[in-house]
């Protein structure tokens, strides 16, 4: 994929649940980069509001999404922080269902799904029913969802919280591996380990953006003698206050 052709733009983008006395996102302009981003904030702040924005499971309120140059007809995937096992499915199926419900052809879908599942490491348990899957492997599952749909632009929403360390190093792998050919956004309360994974830094508060820039900028925003836990400390003098 060219990165760098395709756009995702958000302008003045605003999101009220129902009769909310305040918007959960609130007035964001932010220019999608390409390459990798985090998502960083407090619980409350709005990021997964802001993921289901971008991936238009939510409209919103006012402002815009705007996506350009996508070579594809799902340009945009979205990895929810529960994914859901489908009863009586293995994970070949579930993933090839995900293909199918975005109008691929059954065989089509089921060899783009073995490809996806390839990518995320779950070859050998293709077969298996996705309900007797662990936490990390139906996470996978999850991701090789969004994969087979070909989007540009992968979202996922706290996609390493609960893992044992095992199922957590081997899941930032595979968002490696995807950084050669794939925009991701990742959401995520673990910010002891950006380094290597992330180029660009989104910090919210209260629906609003806090810090937008390269990892690099985020990373000076830490006191001189934090050196161990650097990416903490930049993010806690972003919010003095840890409030959403
Ligand atoms: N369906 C909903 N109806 C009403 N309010 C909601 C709904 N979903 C989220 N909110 C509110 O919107 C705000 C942002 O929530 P959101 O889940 O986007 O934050 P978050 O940063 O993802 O939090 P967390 O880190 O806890 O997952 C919060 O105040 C939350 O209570």
């Amino acid at each position: 994929m060219a990165a760098s052709s395709f756009n995702v733009r958000c302008r003045g983008l605003t999101l009220r649940y129902g009769r909310a006395r305040r918007p959960s996102i609130e007035n964001l302009d932010w220019d999608v980069h390409p390459g990798s981003t985090v998502l960083l904030g407090p619980n409350g702040a709005g990021k997964s509001t802001l993921l289901m924005l971008l991936g238009g499971g939510l409209r919103p309120t006012s402002g815009s999404v705007s996506i350009e140059g996508s070579s594809t007809r799902q340009p945009v995937g979205f990895m929810p922080q529960n994914v859901a096992a489908l009863r009586g499915l293995t994970a070949r199926q579930q993933v090839a269902y995900a293909g199918w419900l975005q109008g691929l052809r059954n065989s089509e879908a089921e060899r783009r799904a073995d490809e996806a599942l390839e990518r995320v490491n779950l070859s050998s348990d293709a077969g298996q029913q996705t309900k007797a899957l662990s936490g990390g492997q139906l996470r996978r599952v999850g991701l090789a969802e969004v994969l087979v749909t070909g989007a540009n632009l992968i979202l996922l929403d706290e996609p390493t919280v609960g893992l044992d360390p095992a199922e957590r190093s081997r899941f930032r792998t595979i968002m490696s591996d995807l950084r050669s050919d794939h925009s991701i956004v990742v959401s995520t309360h673990l910010v002891d380990d950006l380094d290597g994974l992330f180029d660009e830094v989104l910090v919210l508060q209260r629906g609003s953006v806090r810090f937008q820039g390269p990892l690099e900028d985020f990373m000076h925003l830490a006191p001189e003698n934090e050196d161990r836990r650097r990416a903490e400390a930049a993010y806690l003098s972003l919010l003095p206050e840890r409030t959403a």
